[in-house]
């Protein structure tokens, strides 16, 4: 990868030359800069070796004497900056101090080469404000990773970061009201500082909405816990009203707030950053333009507040027609809060791919993009690092190349591993946003060339054999160096499951790959053994993603779910089937690893699907009227025997005393009754399953008589 400063600066002229790097440097500079981020960074690059007659270093900002001469050079912008490295001296000098210290961002880039090349660098970024907003649902980050997280802003030139995780008690409903207890009110201040060291603005968030009521009362309680925060050193404030309902929804009460706080707060401190909100209309396919929540807003708030805006959907890239939409009901440009590379609403995917898809045409029309990353605050670096890259130089942003410049920045020994496992781990599956991504785009026309010439005329086409074979191979090998690695082990205990998951994926391609080269050509004793292998690398994936990150909403491991399962499930069962065909056996054909298996006479039951997800099992539910015959019964069998937690039933009544059994067989071979007991005020029946391990339960109609019953929920846990 060749070098490139990150972000694209604006301009970027080299000399043709270089410089040895000085060993011995000596910053000459205005005295009363000694306590500046600049001067703090470039202290730390040459650590110790800042000697009086070393290499001269000039920083200034303009209007200094020091840099008068360069005052034709330096950006007019704020946050731009002039690097100049010289033969016999380097400039570097900022149209402000925060340009001072990108500079020199710039500078220790340049530093990590052989030699320092001589170079003239203008630039400054396209936005005012660009960063990271920890609003997801989830587990917060942690303090390493808030702390790292902000060093690693303050190296991409990201300038902002707004506190507000969605599950921090403090920060939310019940406890915004109350100020931090003092561990967490330290570790605030330690962020405010690290923050401050990084020239990052620390907007500490507040997400009163669900339960403020509109009078002096929380007002005044909101005024309190801001003033704590400034105690503490937040000079940048926002108030969020997603996700909300009820009183608290309204938009000229939010307005009225929000004007008191500027007029009250912000105005009177003097040293505090611009409002941000963010409404609860916050985009377009939830607003009601005629409804005037938006309208009222960009009537009513202060114009110096600024209104963020998630674009045409909660999540969705950002485009001209965007932007063009909401500007003028905000009668601002909108602070674009963009949600991704967030998953908390497919948390069993990770989505390490490419930024793409927002619009190079837009700078001039957002007031701020800031993203909402994953809770894997590690994982999210591939996104921000471009993110960082758009938001700073929109027209030269490059997603591919920006993309492995980020992988190669978040783990330089092993990018190649890196770029291979997230790749294949881009996608988010299914979801209620019906928001995609590409996955496995480099390896999509064997994949498909493959899968096709196989299954429809049963041939193997070789060349994709062999890139998908290659790819496998890749796959297991990127899997075991990353999980082995010793570099940025914060990173691989993020994605340890994910790459467990990931290796399995590589071996049961290589299984599978097989399968079909042995059914093509004959050779039938092999194919069993390979089908076997294949099944226990299905059992292995299914254990994993019933085993690691089990959440109440999409609990689980996946891993090349967009096209590297699909391929090789679809090429497992076809070749079972041609075997099958072919031998006259009757292997199962199921791809899909279920330890679960459903058995009933009772007919409407009999082929109701069964899903695993995580550790609960459940039988998908039918809206009929089942008509359930005496001595029917429905079955659940496990593959080996399981301890189980509780099985619930809903039958639509609760009136089911002398009429449904429910019994468990244990491992031993014995059954025994299980007693249901009535759940909630509807018709939830739970049964405990005990503590031996169960190899089936099942439900049986014992009242001698034809039962006509619902079948709303047959579910239950593993243990
Ligand atoms: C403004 C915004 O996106 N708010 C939340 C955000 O906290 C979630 O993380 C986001 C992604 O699921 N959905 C929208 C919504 O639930």
């Amino acid at each position: 990868q060749n070098f490139q400063i990150q972000p694209t600066p604006q301009q970027y002229v080299t000399l043709q030359d270089s410089l040895e790097i000085p060993l011995q440097v000596s910053l000459i500079t205005d005295k009363s800069y000694e306590n500046l981020p600049a001067v703090s960074l470039v202290e730390n690059l040459w650590k110790g070796q800042i000697k009086e007659n070393g290499f001269p270093i000039y920083l200034g900002i303009q209007g200094d004497k020091l840099v008068k001469k360069y005052k034709k050079n330096i950006p007019n912008k704020s946050e731009g900056y002039y690097l100049s490295i010289e033969k016999d001296k380097i400039i570097v000098a900022g149209a402000d101090e925060q340009g001072l210290f990108y500079g020199i961002q710039t500078l220790a880039q340049l530093l990590t080469l052989p030699k320092l090349p001589l170079v003239q660098v203008t630039d400054y970024p396209d936005l005012p404000y660009r960063g990271v907003v920890e609003g997801f649902y989830g587990t917060p980050w942690s303090q390493d990773a808030r702390l790292r997280q902000l060093e690693f802003y303050g190296k991409n030139k990201l300038n902002v970061y707004l506190y507000g995780p969605k599950d921090d008690p403090y920060h939310s409903t019940p406890n915004w009201r109350k100020p931090y207890p003092p561990q967490e009110a330290a570790q605030l201040k330690a962020l405010v500082d690290k923050a401050k060291e990084n020239e990052v603005i620390f907007y500490w968030a507040i997400h009163p909405g669900q339960d403020i009521r509109w009078n002096t009362e929380d007002r005044d309680a909101l005024m309190k816990k801001f003033e704590s925060m400034y105690e503490l050193g937040v000079r940048a404030f926002a108030v969020f009203f997603d996700d909300i309902s009820g009183e608290g929804t309204k938009a000229e009460k939010q307005a009225e707030l929000l004007n008191y706080l500027d007029d009250n707060f912000v105005k009177v401190k003097g040293d505090v950053a611009p409002l941000v909100m963010c409404p609860t209309e916050y985009n377009k396919s939830w607003s009601d333009v005629k409804g005037g929540y938006l309208t009222t807003l960009g009537d009513k708030l202060n114009k110096g507040i600024q209104i963020m805006w998630t674009g045409d959907r909660v999540i969705a890239c950002i485009d001209k027609p965007s932007m063009e939409f909401i500007n003028p009901l905000l009668k601002r440009k909108a602070y674009i809060w963009w949600n991704f590379p967030v998953s908390d609403y497919v948390r069993d995917h990770l989505l390490m791919g490419p930024v793409y898809g927002n619009g190079l045409d837009i700078k001039d029309d957002m007031a701020a993009f800031v993203s909402n990353p994953m809770e894997r605050a590690e994982a999210s670096k591939i996104a921000l690092y471009s993110i960082a890259d758009y938001a700073w130089n929109l027209e030269s942003y490059d997603s591919d190349n920006s993309w492995k410049r980020a992988i190669q920045d978040l783990m330089p020994q092993h990018a190649k591993y890196l770029e291979t496992f997230a790749a294949h781990n881009s996608d988010l599956g299914e979801n209620g946003h019906g928001f995609r991504r590409d996955e496995s785009v480099a390896l999509q026309p064997a994949l498909k060339a493959l899968q096709e010439s196989y299954t429809k005329e049963g041939k193997i086409d070789e060349k994709a054999y062999l890139e998908v074979s290659d790819a496998c191979q890749q796959i297991i090998l990127s899997a075991d160096m990353l999980m082995a690695s010793k570099t940025n082990r914060p990173l691989i205990e993020e994605i340890k499951p994910w790459l467990i998951q990931f290796k399995l994926v590589g071996e049961y391609g290589q299984q599978v790959l097989q399968m079909i080269q042995e059914q093509a050509t004959g050779k039938t004793e092999d194919f069993k053994e390979t089908y076997a292998h294949a099944q226990a690398l299905q059992v292995q994936m299914g254990e994993v993603d019933a085993t690691y990150n089990q959440n109440p909403y999409q609990p689980g491991v996946k891993s090349g779910s967009k096209c590297l399962m699909p391929t090789f499930n679809s090429l497992f069962e076809a070749s079972t089937i041609r075997y099958n065909q072919q031998q006259g056996t009757q292997l199962d054909t199921r791809a899909e690893y279920q330890p679960y298996t459903l058995n009933s006479d009772v007919s409407q039951l009999a082929l109701l699907p069964v899903r695993r997800k995580g550790r609960t099992g459940a039988v998908s539910s039918s809206n009929e009227v089942i008509l359930w015959q005496s001595n029917g019964q429905l079955t659940l069998a496990m593959d080996y025997p399981r301890t189980l937690g509780n099985i619930v039933l809903d039958l639509g009544t609760l009136d089911i005393e002398g009429k449904f059994v429910l019994e468990v067989q244990t491992a031993d071979g014995n059954w025994k009754t299980l007693e249901l007991k009535p759940a909630n005020n509807k018709t939830l029946l739970v049964a405990q399953a005990g503590s031996e391990q169960v190899v089936q339960f099942r439900l049986k109609n014992t009242s001698g008589t034809l039962q006509k019953v619902y079948f709303k929920r047959c579910s239950f846990n593993e243990l």
